[in-house]
């Protein structure tokens, strides 16, 4: 060993920051199998130490440490975890310049590659696009095969009213075919996306080859809990709108509906009569408000569930079949007793299906509203203020709706938990998505 390193070890070991095993939970421990790594002054090749050498066993550990102490540490106030901060910061060196001024420039990402579904052929664009193009990116815009028409018609919008050539594009047709493109191209420096979470998953995948910033915005799995102390009126309103809007057909819908046992009797008979009410047409028809799903393969879907749940013993309330109305209709429905492990609390419908799981306690509904991969919006209705804080920081969600049934806003973050997502839309922080920061340091400022 040279002397500098000999004397940096002394140093380390006088003062106790010469550790050589893994932390775990707080105590420094040995890897599980006793083995160890070397440690070498890359100087001379000499040995310093030698650490724990770990492996999948240790990581697990450490994982569910880190687990477990998530809650806790996340609950200090923000003013407890700094100081622990500063006092960390203070037992180490800070070094600064007073000859260096810096700045954060804020710079647009450059090209972004725009994959839309049909659900909302307009919002689902407008909400990537608007962004992009005021951070100063272009984009390529691949809207949903079964809803082109609404994407083409602001394409022209776009082009009358100046927006000039090739800033907005808009490819339509062969869904892979356009998507590798997007992907493998090193000029498309984004890709956003909307849609299913297992379409998400490959466009992810396909972005680490070229190293993209990604934004996904995925499938829900969304909770709607009516607790017992809730204003019947009030749940009722806001269940209808946010299990039935776009006849169920939104990523924020309810897909579960979870209900105390107090109120569950009667808020099954007042939602059931509700439901029973829905007039179901083609929209252009006057007091339509439930109409088609998008296609025969959904229709199937949603049947294949509403089956599967009678099968394992959950009670058809209201509707639970096709539509007399037939081709794309589908029955506006509720179904009783469902169990969370059913295939239809765990996938998401995307119909006119509500499904109503009964609950005791509210541990047990914020337990049963968190049992999923997804993680988009959530629901609750109480009167409770307490609990309302209580439960909504509780939930793993990224939307939750308080007393109300409709969150959807332009000035509002939109976005996912989990496998929800990852990023926003809307509000300040939906520019975020469009932009790079750029760091730069000018030094000899004296
Ligand atoms: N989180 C949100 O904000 C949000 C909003 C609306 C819809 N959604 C989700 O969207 C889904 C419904 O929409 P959908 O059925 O159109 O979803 P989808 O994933 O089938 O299709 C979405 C888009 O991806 C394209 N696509 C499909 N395969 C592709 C591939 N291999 N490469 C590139 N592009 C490909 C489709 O052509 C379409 O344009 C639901 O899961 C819903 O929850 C999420
Ligand atoms: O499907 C997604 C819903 C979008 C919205 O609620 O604005």
């Amino acid at each position: 060993m040279s002397m500098g390193s000999e004397s940096l070890v002394s140093r380390l070991k006088s003062c106790g920051l010469l550790q050589t095993k893994g932390l775990i939970g707080g105590k420094w421990v040995d890897a599980y199998d006793g083995k160890t790594i070397e440690v070498h002054n890359p100087a001379n090749g000499q040995v310093i130490a030698s650490v724990a050498c770990m492996g999948d066993k240790e990581a697990k550990d450490a994982i569910s440490a880190a687990y477990d102490a998530f809650a806790p540490w996340s609950k200090l106030t923000a003013a407890d975890r700094s100081n622990r901060l500063r006092n960390w910061l203070d037992t180490g060196l800070v070094s600064s310049s007073s000859l260096q001024r810096r700045q954060s420039v804020f710079m647009p990402v450059g090209v972004v590659g725009v994959v839309t579904p049909w659900n909302f052929p307009l919002a689902m664009i407008t909400r990537k696009v608007g962004p992009a193009l005021a951070c100063g990116c272009t984009v390529v815009i691949k809207p949903s095969e079964f809803t082109p028409l609404t994407a083409l018609a602001a394409a022209e919008l776009a082009l009358q009213s100046g927006i000039p050539p090739g800033v907005l594009n808009v490819v339509t047709g062969d869904a892979p075919k356009i998507g590798n493109s997007l992907l493998e191209s090193p000029q498309v420096r984004k890709i956003t996306f909307t849609g299913s979470t297992a379409v998400g998953k490959k466009l992810m995948a396909g972005a680490a080859e070229t190293v993209k910033k990604v934004s996904l915005e995925l499938g829900g799995n969304a909770p709607c809990i009516v607790f017992d102390d809730a204003d019947l009126e009030v749940a009722l309103k806001g269940s209808l709108a946010t299990k039935f809007r776009n006849s169920g057909q939104t990523c924020v819908c309810a897909n579960r509906i979870l209900v105390q046992e107090g109120i569950y009797e009667k808020f099954t008979s007042a939602f059931s009569n509700a439901v029973q009410d829905l007039k179901v047409g083609n929209g252009f028809s006057e007091g339509v408000v439930q109409g088609p799903l998008i296609n025969e393969a959904a229709v199937q879907k949603v049947d294949s569930f509403v089956q599967d749940a009678i099968s394992k013993g959950a009670k058809v309330l209201v509707g639970g079949k096709r539509h007399s109305l037939g081709f794309t209709f589908y029955e506006p429905t509720i179904i009783g007793d469902v169990k969370n492990e059913m295939l239809i609390a765990r996938q998401e419908v995307f119909g006119p299906v509500a499904p109503v799981i009964r609950f005791k306690t509210e541990e047990e509904a914020i337990q049963i509203a968190n049992d999923t991969n997804a993680g988009l919006a959530a629901y609750i209705f109480t009167n409770s203020m307490k609990r309302s804080w209580r439960v909504a920081e509780a939930l793993e969600y990224g939307i939750v709706g308080v007393n109300e049934g409709l969150v959807s806003t332009e000035v509002a973050p939109f976005g996912g938990y989990k496998q929800s997502g990852l990023g926003r839309e809307g509000s300040k922080y939906g520019l975020d998505e469009y932009l790079e920061i750029k760091y730069v340091c000018m030094g000899n400022m004296g």
